[in-house]
């Protein structure tokens, strides 16, 4: 037998984004997330397209980067004004609650994210194991809220004050040039860094939108009808992939074992 090939995080998100993609009918309207888990996902649906595996397909995409993925591929777009009832969108994200809520946004989407996952029938999230978190903001990383450039420092602030008890540190997001990231809708991101969790998610969540300067915030509260998480489980006995948890809960963990087969 030969060696077992451990995958890569990026070939587990790819196991993810095929499975989900599964889940795709021709006819179908179809939100397409952003980031590079959901990447693979536009890739696979562009794929299938082009074999006429799937037909009649319209693509509702979350952001600026996914359109020009989507259209490069022959993806037929549109948006939410002309489709509100999206059938199905496969999305990414940051942390995975073991109720299904997530945090996004840390690719800075997540506002028309939550627009058009929020308009959509089923909700299939993408992951890899690195995302499984006991609650939110549990992993140390961001907790992304969006926030309009105006008087920022004083939204930050309120932001930071409104979970002190939390820990909360808020950090305005910067990109590569050090200069404020600005999102697809000309705003910025507020980064909150927590040491302990948020109580009530889903007071915790109202609490940000009361705040005037937020727009919107990460945390995708009982949204995902379906989470997939690839997992790395090395199974001298069994077959290259098989699904190992119920879908009672809306949680598949998808097992994939290699042994030097290109999957
Ligand atoms: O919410 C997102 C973008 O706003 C992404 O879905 C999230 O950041 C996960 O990204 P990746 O698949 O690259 O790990």
């Amino acid at each position: 037998m030969s060696p077992p090939v451990i995958l890569t995080q990026d070939e587990l998100k790819k196991i993810a984004a095929y499975k989900a993609v599964e889940f795709v009918e021709s006819g179908m309207v179809l939100g397409l997330g952003t980031g590079s888990t959901a990447k693979h996902a536009v890739d696979r649906i562009g794929d299938l397209l082009r074999q006429g595996k799937l037909t009649n397909i319209v693509g509702i995409p979350t952001s600026k980067k996914t359109e020009e993925q989507a259209l490069s591929l022959g993806i037929p777009l549109s948006d939410l004004d002309s489709h509100p009832a999206i059938d199905l969108a496969i999305d990414g994200a940051d942390e995975v609650d073991p109720h299904l809520n997530l945090v996004k946004g840390r690719g800075g989407s997540l506002l028309r994210e939550k627009m058009v996952e929020g308009a959509c029938k089923k909700f299939v999230c993408i992951v890899d194991e690195s995302k499984l978190v006991k609650h939110l903001g549990g992993s140390g990383l961001a907790l992304p809220v969006e926030v309009v450039p105006f008087c920022w420092k004083f939204t930050a602030i309120k932001l930071q004050n409104l979970f002190e008890r939390s820990g909360c540190v808020a950090k305005l997001r910067n990109d590569c040039e050090g200069k404020p990231f600005v999102t697809d809708n000309g705003n910025y991101v507020v980064d909150l860094y927590l040491k302990k969790d948020l109580g009530d998610l889903q007071i915790a969540s109202d609490a940000t939108l009361r705040i005037a300067g937020v727009v919107e915030n990460g945390m995708f509260l009982d949204m995902a009808t379906t989470v997939i998480v690839a997992v790395l489980v090395l199974d001298y006995f069994f077959g290259i992939c098989r699904l190992i948890d119920d879908e009672k809960r809306g949680l598949v963990v998808y097992v994939s074992v290699s042994f030097g087969g290109k999957l």
